[in-house]
């Protein structure tokens, strides 16, 4: 599992540490991983031309001490000093080290130059935004397409919330210290960080606040087959989902529900449907039956049954609520076991803000809704956050961008209520669900366009080379 702490836990885990090492190790760490980091950016480091932006605290610290080791290995590296508070003692080793310090006037020619800008503007301790001296220079780079590699965090992000509601810092590399923060995990701040370097530097933690799956945890947590297993006992998933006006849907879930470690897959839904469903899919079987989990909502449309849904959410059976589903969810029961699956749009209608609103806070809407109706939310988008009620809070960061088709949701919805079906929490049954979802999509596109259709058809492949078959 990769984890997210807040600025606040980061905080009392670095003073901890520091009481019990000599004064400067950590940023002496941190420092050494980030010209590492910087050095491999670059390629060559002798004769590299490096521009730091250095604010006025511990950040800039890091970019400083950093800047002298890259000065020392033969790097020509010029500090701009966006505030007269910049560290004195990183300053120091820069000059020592053979760098040069600057005001922000007049560096259109240096940053025109520059291989890399070093963004040591603001770091854990800054608010979203930039000031004018900063956003210049950023906008320099971005006019000049220099790459920016961001120390610790995309200065002007929301290091808590991933939110960008104030200019910002795009980096092409962000090197982060002791542990990712949520503005690494949580878009639009995650894209501003570009790929993300983690270096150690010794930091004990306390539970995350946000987490986000790696392969190792797929392995853990995918209900593979055993000697004693039989269909029944692998879990039987009944899908409530298409309409003669959207009868796609039901073919396309039923796809991303096989693609998943069901034993039997039941559908229930017009005729008409449940036929173009088995001839798509010989081995679904038609009509209703005893089910471990539910899978509804997808594509609807006209033919939703908002009782019915009710019904279901009412009863022991855990369910996938997808699409026109969520129409019947209510705030008045408890429904733990519920798994709902909006997009942003859909999440905004649930809880009456408009969707720019969800998409710009996507951490706090999916927290809200996960408490106004007891259920685990997962909000679809570049990045997907899953909230359950009990305030855990997972990621998935994989996706492709390909994966925003037609009917990609669908595939989601069926897969995880193969998921559920067999036995996962709906934490869980969300969390690997988006994991292979998107392994699925990137195996599928190679870079290229995808259907839904081809996103399920690829999940066996992608669930075998994650489980290490
Ligand atoms: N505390 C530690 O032991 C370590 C800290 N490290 C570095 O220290 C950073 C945190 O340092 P600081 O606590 O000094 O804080 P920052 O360097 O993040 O910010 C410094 C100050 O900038 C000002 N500021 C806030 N928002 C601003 C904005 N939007 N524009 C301009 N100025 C703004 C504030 O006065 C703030 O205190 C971490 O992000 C990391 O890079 C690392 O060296 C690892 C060890
Ligand atoms: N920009 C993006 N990058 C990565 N994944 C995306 C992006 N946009 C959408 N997705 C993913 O694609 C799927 C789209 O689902 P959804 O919005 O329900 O579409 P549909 O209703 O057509 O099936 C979701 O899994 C979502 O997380
Ligand atoms: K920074």
């Amino acid at each position: 599992m990769r984890s997210a702490h807040t600025v606040e836990q980061v905080r009392a885990a670095e003073a901890d540490l520091m009481a019990r090492l000599p004064e400067g190790t950590l940023m002496q760490r941190a420092a050494t991983g980030l010209a590492v980091a910087i050095s491999n950016f670059l390629g060559s480091t002798y004769g590299a031309r490096v521009v730091l932006l250095i604010g006025s605290g511990d950040n800039g610290g890091d970019a400083l001490y950093a800047g002298a080791r890259l000065a020392r290995r033969g790097a020509q590296v010029t500090a701009i000093l966006l505030s007269d508070k910049a560290h004195q003692a990183g300053a120091e080793a820069l000059h020592a080290a053979g760098g040069r310090l600057i005001s922000p006037s007049d560096v259109e020619g240096l940053i025109q130059g520059a291989d890399v800008v070093v963004d040591g503007i603001v770091g854990i301790g800054g608010r979203p935004g930039l000031r004018p001296d900063a956003l210049a220079v950023v906008r320099l780079a971005e006019r000049f397409g220099v790459p920016i590699v961001a120390v610790d965090t995309p200065s002007g992000v929301d290091v808590d919330t991933g939110e960008t509601p104030e200019p910002h810092v795009n980096a092409a590399l962000t090197v982060t210290f002791g542990t990712h923060k949520i503005c690494h995990f949580i878009d639009p701040a995650a894209t501003a960080c570009g790929p993300v370097h983690l270096i150690d530097i010794g930091l004990d933690l306390p539970p995350a606040e946000v987490e986000s799956l790696q392969t190792s945890d797929i392995r853990r947590l995918y209900p593979v087959p055993h000697g004693e297993s039989d269909k029944y006992s692998r879990g039987v998933l009944g899908l409530m989902v298409g309409s003669t006006q959207y009868p796609g849907a039901a073919v396309i879930a039923t796809s991303g529900a096989l693609g998943g470690p069901v034993g039997m897959v039941r559908y229930v839904g017009p005729d008409a449907v449940a036929e173009a469903v088995r001839a798509a899919h010989p081995e679904i079987v038609a009509g209703n039956g005893r089910v471990q989990a539910w899978a509804v909502g997808s594509g609807l449309g006209d033919e939703l049954d908002i009782p019915r849904i009710r019904e279901l959410l009412d009863a022991e059976e855990p369910v996938v609520l997808d699409a026109d589903g969520l129409k019947a969810l209510d705030d008045s029961g408890d429904h733990v076991d519920v798994l709902a699956t909006p997009h942003a749009g859909e999440l905004a209608r649930l809880l009456d803000v408009d969707r720019a609103t969800v998409e710009a806070e996507r951490l706090k809407h999916a927290r809200l809704a996960a408490e106004r109706y007891d259920v685990t939310v997962l909000l679809k988008g570049s990045t997907t956050v899953i909230a359950s009620p009990d305030g855990q809070v997972r990621v998935n960061t994989n996706a492709t961008p390909w994966l925003a088709t037609a009917g990609a949701g669908d595939v989601l919805a069926g897969l995880c209520g193969s998921l559920l079906a067999s036995g996962l929490t709906p934490l869980d049954a969300g969390s690997v669900g988006a994991y292979l979802h998107a392994a699925a999509a990137n195996l599928a596109s190679s870079a290229g366009p995808i259907t839904a259709m081809s996103v399920a058809a690829a999940l066996p492949e992608a669930t075998r080379y994650l489980l290490g078959g």
